[in-house]
């Protein structure tokens, strides 16, 4: 059986990155986004990621952000990996990618067939992809919203890097997609809240068991 590589996303306590890393999830990310609900400061984002157990990769989520905010974050805090979670140009990505030396994976929303170009050509810039649902115009989040899209647009695709698949995955519906389209990554955020912003630690540990759990097969 195939270890799929979970991320949990948005975590605000230590005892949130607790429950991850006891959860056996590879990656914990953590959103700098002043509009979420999830949103950390520098100094809780700090301490979170020390009390991050070493093989527990640390994620900062970013939206659009410019160097400086970028440079604050990354001189505070240890981490493995940048999400670049807006409108994030491919040449932008790459110059995030040579300038802070760490691999930078980029969201790409996808609604319809037409999305997947973004893919492809963010694969060229960026270390994995985050292929996650498309926001609606009027969404409050750029991403974190609880929104899934239709699984078999990326059903059994292959692309030149790693990807991550997102969006209103929840435990009860993980297994599924994992099965309709065989990806190797999930992330969650929402489907492991009791409300926005606060993780439980129930669901959390239900979610990657659900990731862990042998296909059933479907009857016809
Ligand atoms: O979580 C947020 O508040 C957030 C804010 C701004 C940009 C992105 C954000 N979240 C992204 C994620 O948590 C996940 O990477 C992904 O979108 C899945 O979220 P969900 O559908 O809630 O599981």
């Amino acid at each position: 059986m195939v270890d799929i590589r979970v991320k949990i996303c948005g975590l605000r306590t230590v005892a949130d990155v607790a429950a991850v890393a006891a959860s056996g999830a590879a990656y914990a990310g953590f959103v700098f986004f002043p509009k979420s609900p999830r949103h950390l400061t520098i100094d809780q984002a700090r301490e979170l990621t020390l009390a991050a157990p070493v093989g527990l990769a640390k994620v900062a989520l970013v939206v659009d952000a410019d160097d400086a905010t970028l440079d604050a974050i990354t001189e505070a805090m240890p981490l493995d990996m940048l999400q670049l979670h807006g409108h994030e140009s491919p040449d932008r990505v790459a110059e995030i990618r040579a300038r802070y030396g760490l691999p930078v994976m980029k969201a790409v929303g996808v609604a319809d067939e037409g999305d997947l170009a973004a893919v492809l050509e963010y694969s060229l810039a960026a270390d994995q992809i985050l292929v996650d649902a498309k926001p609606s115009k009027n969404a409050a989040l750029p991403g974190g919203n609880g929104l899934s899209f239709d699984w078999r647009l990326v059903a059994q695709r292959r692309w030149l890097r790693p990807w991550m698949l997102a969006g209103g995955l929840t435990p009860g519906n993980v297994a599924e997609a994992i099965r309709l389209t065989n990806a190797r990554q999930v992330d969650v955020s929402s489907g492991v809240e009791l409300s926005p912003g606060v993780k439980d630690a129930a669901k959390i540990a239900a979610f990657v068991a659900a990731t862990r759990a042998p296909a059933v097969p479907r009857l016809r």
